[in-house]
């Protein structure tokens, strides 16, 4: 649901919303009410800079206090992004004494133009609306603590921190390029599901082939990097965390496992790498210059969209899919986030 409005009083309900600006005459309306001492008012501020002045004003306001303020970012951008946004705009809250929270909610477009009507309806309908929250949104949420395991891992970190062990960084490299190389069948066999298991009138097939053609790019410059950094590529011998994830990708070529299930998989592997990396490139990072490259090649936007569009394939397909299919897809979820977390422990050392 979205931001609920409350009843409790001096609440106040902010949504945020998409890179324009709301027309100021919403804002200024919202801010009279406020001024008025209305209990509770809900906004719809789609831009950063607003929050900021709202939250002045909040600060200055003393009859009667502000008991808390909440905003929920809708998402039309990167998870990554909004949660940025959502620990700047708690810094500056904290400074300004006011009890704040933040959350954030990523409903799935299947159009662009379902978007925009989507945030027409909101920004003008006040609490009327409300997003349906897709399976991942509550996978992602109840297994938020292993997520973050995935994804902030104290190897990423270092990276981050810029006191990565280069010869962790290197482990990974050579590790990750037999990955890769067990990757490609696999996600071969998700465009063959995917052709043989869809109607496909929403053009799965093409975003899965956009992926199987990136591997061979990703493939030659693995080639290029490990020569960089003078690592050997036909001496790397699979370590068992490796070993044991590739079996596992193995297993999901077999027929027998469901498109659906499949997918889960395909979209955890490269949004966790999306997210990890993305981290890595953040403007209060320290990631040394060297690493910049390989941290932009997944955490760049555009793979980011692309992770985007295979999680409402995912989404889609987890809508219509059987409590069989659910309950495997998320049970593959967790394996997925499991492997790589060991793989991240390899690299860094700590098998
Ligand atoms: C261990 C692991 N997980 C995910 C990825 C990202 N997908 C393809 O490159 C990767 N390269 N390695």
């Amino acid at each position: 649901m979205l931001a609920p409005r409350s009843n409790e009083s001096s609440i106040i309900s902010v949504k945020v919303s998409g890179r324009k600006s709301a027309g100021l005459p919403v804002y200024k309306r919202s801010l009279k009410a406020f001024h008025a001492r209305k209990k509770s008012i809900d906004l719809a501020i789609r831009s950063r800079a607003k929050c900021i002045s709202l939250m002045q004003a909040l600060a200055t306001r003393e009859n009667p206090p502000i008991e808390r303020l909440k905003i929920t970012a809708i998402g039309t951008t990167l998870r990554t992004k909004m949660e940025q946004t959502g620990k700047r705009l708690s810094c500056f809250a904290q400074a300004l004494n006011i009890p704040f929270s933040f959350n954030t909610i990523m409903p799935a477009f299947k159009t662009r133009f379902k978007k925009q009507q989507f945030c027409r309806n909101w920004l003008h309908s006040g609490i009327k609306m409300q997003a349906k929250i897709t399976v991942t949104e509550t996978w992602l949420r109840k297994h938020r603590h292993l997520y973050d395991g995935a994804t902030r891992h104290p190897f990423i970190r270092s990276i981050r921190d810029g006191n990565i062990d280069i010869s962790a960084f290197k482990t990974w490299l050579g590790q990750d390029y037999i990955f890769v190389r067990a990757f490609v069948p696999f996600v071969a066999s998700v465009l063959t599901k995917a052709y043989k298991g869809s109607d496909d009138g929403n053009g799965d097939v093409e975003v899965i082939l956009g992926g199987v053609a990136a591997l061979h790019d990703e493939i030659s410059w693995f080639k290029k990097e490990a020569f960089k950094w003078g690592v050997q590529l036909s001496d790397i011998v699979p370590q068992k965390a490796n070993q044991e994830y590739c079996r596992f990708l193995e297993s999901l070529i077999s027929p027998e496992v469901e498109y659906t299930v499949a997918a889960v998989a395909f979209w955890a592997i490269e949004t966790i790498y999306q997210e990890s990396f993305a981290h890595c490139l953040e403007d209060d990072s320290k990631t040394p210059p060297e690493l910049k490259e390989t941290c932009q090649r997944w955490g760049n936007e555009s793979f980011g969209e692309y992770c985007n569009s295979l999680r409402n394939i995912v989404d889609r397909q987890l809508e219509k899919g059987s409590d069989d299919v659910i309950t495997k897809a998320e049970a593959t979820l967790l394996r997925v986030l499991e492997h790589e977390v060991d793989f991240w422990n390899m690299s860094h050392g700590r098998t």
